[in-house]
């Protein structure tokens, strides 16, 4: 039997940074691998380089050297173009703060890359209802950000960045803004949406008892992965 291809694979990722005090390299030969289904945590003091790496899986970045392979393609060397497309179709990014559209309803909120994407009116509100209902906010579709509760807009945040069905979840302090109860609701809201469709998720995160829940978790030491023994209990 083959083994399942990796959604993320990260081969020998090195990323140096120009500074005014000379290069500095924070990453220095990173390899990971992201199951489809799979939930990834990434662990490490603030510094350590979890954004830098978030960035270039996400093909926001390109590092200095090394490959990232999405569905086992190395997307190194394609142009910019490609590199964009493989993100909007492919790549679904949730940050610390929501960036949700003020003047936008949830659904809207949602339902925008949608529509960006191509997907017509009618069809990419039907998804990003679907979507929100499966989060759990089936009764905030029309409600816009400000009538809703820190928690229900990051769980917003979560919809719009799955509505699209990526293949890879990238999320950079998800909960960070959120108290510790309402951190919980909403990472159990992604790590259930997360296994019912098998997108394949790298979660940065600060909240070590999150991150107790994930499947595997690496923390970011001087440049270097090294895997947390796994102390995860399952939702
Ligand atoms: N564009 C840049 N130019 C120069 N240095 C940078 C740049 N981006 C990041 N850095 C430096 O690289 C290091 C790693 O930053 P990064 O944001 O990846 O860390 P992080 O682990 O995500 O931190 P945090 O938990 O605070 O978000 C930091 O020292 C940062 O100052």
């Amino acid at each position: 039997m083959s083994k399942a291809t990796p959604v993320l694979s990260v081969r020998g990722v090195t990323r140096t940074y120009e500074s005014m005090a000379g290069p500095l390299t924070v990453l220095k030969g990173v390899d990971l691998d992201v199951m489809p289904g799979e939930v990834v945590g990434l662990i490490g003091p603030s510094g350590s380089g979890k954004s830098s790496l978030l960035h270039a899986a996400g093909l926001l970045e390109r590092p200095t050297s090394g490959d990232i392979l999405i569905d086992g393609k190395d997307v190194g060397d394609l142009p910019e173009r490609a590199r964009t497309h493989i993100r909007l179709a492919s790549i679904g990014f949730v940050y610390q703060f929501h960036h949700l559209l003020a003047e936008f309803d949830a659904r809207d909120n949602v339902a925008l890359p949608l529509r960006i994407a191509g997907v017509n009116q009618t069809d990419a509100r039907a998804r990003a209802s679907e979507v929100l209902t499966a989060l759990g906010l089936g009764e905030r579709l029309t409600h816009q950000p400000a009538q809703m509760s820190g928690g229900e807009q990051q769980r917003v945040a979560v919809a719009r960045a799955l509505a699209n069905r990526p293949r890879l979840l990238l999320a950079d302090e998800p909960t960070g803004n959120l108290d510790p109860a309402t951190s919980q609701t909403v990472f159990e809201a992604l790590h259930d949406l997360v296994k019912k469709t098998g997108v394949a998720a790298l979660i940065a995160t600060h909240n070590m008892e999150l991150a107790g829940h994930m499947d595997r978790v690496f923390a970011l030491k001087d440049g270097h992965l090294e895997e947390r023994p796994a102390e995860s209990h399952a939702y």
